[in-house]
């Protein structure tokens, strides 16, 4: 037999326990860093070390089939010859080994002669029906060899084997010797051989009981069966037993005496045996058959598992920190071990994807070289009528205009050009020239020219580019592309406020909502909420879906978005507030700002019992101040001037925009406050200068054209579009998923002064106080003289009514001249509210 042996040795790059090793710290190290396995394998050596390691593992494959091909030969051969022994014996008897060369020679063995021979070579001069065990050889081999990993461990497989043979041919050959049975060679010569020797050696009975109790200390050492009365275990105890267990024994005695298909048994093999590397998935039928093998290990959250873990006492089940019951130390431990995360409120939360937005064509900057040139020309020839000689002229050119950067010639005064500006540009006779005398940092002049073919700025292309992408700001905002084409991205919290201002139609809104589309694609709903008061009550309502996600209100309001000035009077006071309770947290936690804090907080440095939380960013938006500004005056503006100055530490920025760039509405306190300002077009050049300091917001050609002063820098930017629809989907989007069960709510706000005014109106209320309503209502004007004349009242009791009706809530405040706002709109809304206050 030895001759024959098949040793593994000789088995083609069995791979070595060293190249495991090898291949098992490379994909640790791919692992540690996947970006290194991304990289594209650029140097020679690399390449040079793909070709060679292609080589040998197509030589596994060919080897691996192979393998197979010879378990197969093997096992068809055997098994034929379990049926056809008889006819062919007598012919390899007489012929030997020369029958593989006698052609004449016929057989029975569906192999022919050479399965013929190999049959009765293995069963009858050999091991006998234990041969089949070299069936299982090859296979394994060729499982080893196409995985390119070890499946099985070869060295202790041939073990098993060895026993195996040595068992089962030396139990055939007993059995044959007891029933005398002298038939198909099941034991073949090294059975008959081993049974003899040992019936000889210590009686039959002796062999059988050595052959009974060699079986049962196999299974013993293979289950390892606790022979002792079962002691009570833990649930986790049987666990870690289950999981310490060698993998290969408990696999190879699990799968035999169930006789398993090969599927179900190698499913098991590769997943026991190959703990530390991955591999491939286990197959259904072999994981119920596990199930129905090993003991059952329940679920630490099923019902079953809840029994006996209270039976055992060890179940450690982490629930919120609940004030009375203190955590166990081991959970404390644990707690305050792992950062807070505050993401995991909405774990499944998804991010909108760029999908949802449109590419909005035109988006490739188009460069006229006739208009260049003809641009350049009229530039030069109306200098030359103002004896400005020019050294040199380059353009540049972006979404909107063209910048032409002109070196003057050696003596020409800066102050000369930018005194003639007017008249370069009227003899231009272009639209939205702006000339910057000189380029801040340059000795060159700029003279900006709008292009004939304007391209849009997509927000997608800027959500999309790499400098948002990566960023790690805390509040980007991609608020457009500057005239070189640069994507102009900002951290809100550096501004850390914004005003904006543009005449009507010329983008403000889609500058909002630019700004806020940019925050919801990079924010979470714990780390941002969103304060929206849009008094002209359109542009903003599309935000209501993301309720539950984004915004933040005041307690007890149905609508999350404010429309109404008082409302947004009592919304400001609470934003400051919040703001104060903010300070006292920081203060408390000895943080500076919020970053520091939130950086306790999630690193569980800060209790949350003492009142701390997590706190997220909020950003107050105003679409359209100056109708607040003119209704509630100081009312508006003391909280935001407030909130201006104090509130950036405590992550609170305001975002207000106004179509009216005057100073009674942008007044000194509010523009003091607000450093950077963009003003998209607006009419005249004192709007300009209201809003930036400077002229040149008049020049500009509308629809996103704008200008953003920022930090002493007035830049010309091209705002990014973001459509009606995009808005919606995004909102859509974000509003489908699992949110908070309410908006983030602001602390409550008492107006005192309204209170005192309810009290005093209950007790002196005029009695001519609803008469005096539904006049108004009626009419809707709000006018002391309508009273006077429809009630004929002296001025002084109709003053006094007025007062009670806007202590009320039926008018607005004075404004002066002009009649109050009536703030009820119908007769029916002005029955209800009757029936609430009197
Ligand atoms: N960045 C931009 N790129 C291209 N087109 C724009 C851009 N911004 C605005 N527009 C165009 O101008 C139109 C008006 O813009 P928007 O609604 O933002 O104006 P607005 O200043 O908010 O006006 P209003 O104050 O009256 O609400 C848009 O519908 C769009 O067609």
């Amino acid at each position: 037999m030895g001759k024959n042996r098949l040793k593994s040795e000789q088995l083609p790059s069995q791979p070595t326990a060293a190249d495991l090793k090898k291949e098992a710290a490379g994909k640790k190290q791919m692992r540690k860093n996947p970006k290194k396995e991304k990289t594209p394998a650029k140097s020679s050596a690399s390449k040079e070390n793909t070709k060679n390691t292609s080589l040998p593992k197509r030589n596994h494959k060919l080897l691996a089939i192979f393998s197979w091909l010879i378990c197969i030969f093997l096992f068809i051969a055997f098994t034929s010859y379990l049926f056809t022994w008889k006819e062919d014996q007598d012919k390899i008897f007489s012929l030997s080994y020369h029958i593989l060369l006698n052609n004449e020679a016929t057989v029975q063995n569906l192999l022919g002669r050479l399965g013929a021979y190999i049959s009765h070579f293995f069963f009858y001069e050999e091991i006998g029906i234990a041969s089949y065990f070299l069936c299982y050889l090859f296979f394994i081999i060729g499982v080893n060899l196409l995985v390119g990993r070890r499946v099985f461990r070869i060295s202790s497989q041939i073990f098993f084997i060895v026993l195996g043979i040595l068992y089962v041919s030396t139990a055939a050959g007993f059995l044959m010797q007891i029933f005398n049975y002298s038939g198909f060679p099941f034991a073949g010569a090294l059975g008959t051989f081993i049974s003899d020797y040992l019936i000889h050696l210590i009686g039959a009975l002796g062999t059988f009981i050595l052959l009974i109790l060699t079986a049962v200390g196999y299974l013993v050492w293979k289950f390892n069966v606790d022979i002792t009365l079962p002691s009570p275990k833990t649930p986790q105890q049987e666990l870690h037993t289950e999981q310490t267990e060698e993998p290969v024994q408990a696999t190879t005695f699990a799968s035999a005496p169930t006789a398993p298909t090969i599927n179900e048994w190698l499913g098991k093999q590769m997943q026991q045996q190959n703990e530390d590397l991955q591999l491939i998935e286990k197959p259904e039928q072999a994981s119920q058959l596990e199930a129905e093998e090993k003991p059952v290990i329940p679920h630490p959250s099923s019902p079953a598992a809840t029994t006996s873990a209270a039976k055992h006492d060890v179940e450690l089940e982490i629930k919120p920190p609940v004030k009375d019951d203190a955590p166990q130390p081991e959970a404390a431990a644990r707690l305050t071990q792992q950062p807070y995360e505050p993401t995991l409120d909405l774990r499944d939360y998804q991010y909108p994807s760029l999908d949802l937005l449109d590419d909005h064509g035109a988006e490739t900057i188009i460069q006229d070289n006739e208009e260049l040139k003809k641009n350049k020309e009229q530039i030069i020839n109306t200098l030359k009528n103002y004896d400005i000689d020019i050294r040199k002229i380059t353009a540049t050119v972006g979404p909107t205009v063209t910048l032409y950067e002109i070196v003057p010639a050696a003596g020409v005064r800066i102050s000369r050009i930018k005194n003639l500006e007017d008249d370069i540009a009227l003899s231009l006779s272009a639209l939205g020239i702006r000339i910057i005398a000189p380029i801040p940092g340059k000795g060159t002049i700029g003279i900006e020219v709008p292009n004939e073919k304007k391209a849009t700025v997509s927000i997608r292309t800027l959500l999309a580019s790499e400098k948002f992408q990566r960023t790690n700001m805390q509040l980007p905002i991609a608020l457009g592309k500057k005239i070189d084409n640069e994507n102009f991205i900002v951290d809100l919290t550096t501004m850390p406020h914004l005003l904006m201002a543009g005449a009507t139609g010329q983008g403000k809104s889609v500058g909002i909502n630019a700004i806020l589309v940019s925050l919801l694609y990079k924010k979470h709903p714990s780390q941002l909420k969103l304060v929206l008061i849009d008094p002209k009550k359109v542009e903003l309502s599309l935000y209501r879906t993301i309720e539950k996600h984004f915004l933040a209100k005041l307690p007890g309001e149905e609508e999350a978005i404010i429309t109404d000035t008082k409302k947004a009077i009592h919304t400001l006071n609470a934003l400051c507030i919040e703001m104060d309770i903010r300070y006292d947290l920081l203060k408390e936690a000895g943080a500076r700002n919020i970053r520091e804090y939130n950086e306790k907080f999630v690193h569980r440095k800060l209790n949350p019992e003492k009142g701390h939380r997590f706190l997220p960013f909020i950003v107050l938006v105003i679409d359209e101040f100056a109708d607040l500004i003119m209704t509630a005056g100081k009312e508006i503006e003391m909280p935001i001037a407030r909130l201006a100055q104090l509130a950036r530490a405590v992550g609170i920025h305001l975002i207000i925009a106004t179509q009216r760039p005057s100073v009674n509405i942008i007044t000194g306190i509010i523009k003091a406050n607000f450093s950077v300002r963009i003003a998209f077009k607006v009419s005249s050049k004192v709007d300009s200068r209201t809003i930036l300091d400077t002229g040149g917001a008049e020049q500009l050609v509308g629809k996103g054209d704008m200008l953003i002063a920022y930090y002493g820098d007035i830049v010309r930017l091209q705002c990014a579009f973001v459509d009606t629809p995009e808005v919606e989907r995004v909102v859509e989007f974000i509003g489908r998923q699992r949110g908070y069960t309410e908006a983030y709510l602001l602390p409550e706000y008492e107006d005192e002064k309204e209170n005192q005014l309810n009290s005093l109106q209950q007790a002196d209320r005029d009695p001519l106080f609803e008469e005096a309503a539904r006049i108004i209502v009626a009419t809707q004007q709000g006018s002391t003289s309508l009273l006077q004349r429809r009630m004929k009242l002296g001025y002084n009791r109709a003053g006094r009514l007025m007062d009670q009706l806007e202590a009320a809530g039926i008018v607005g405040p004075s404004m002066g001249s002009k009649s109050r706002e009536v703030l009820i709109k119908t007769e029916a809304e002005l029955e209800q509210f009757l029936q609430k206050i009197l």
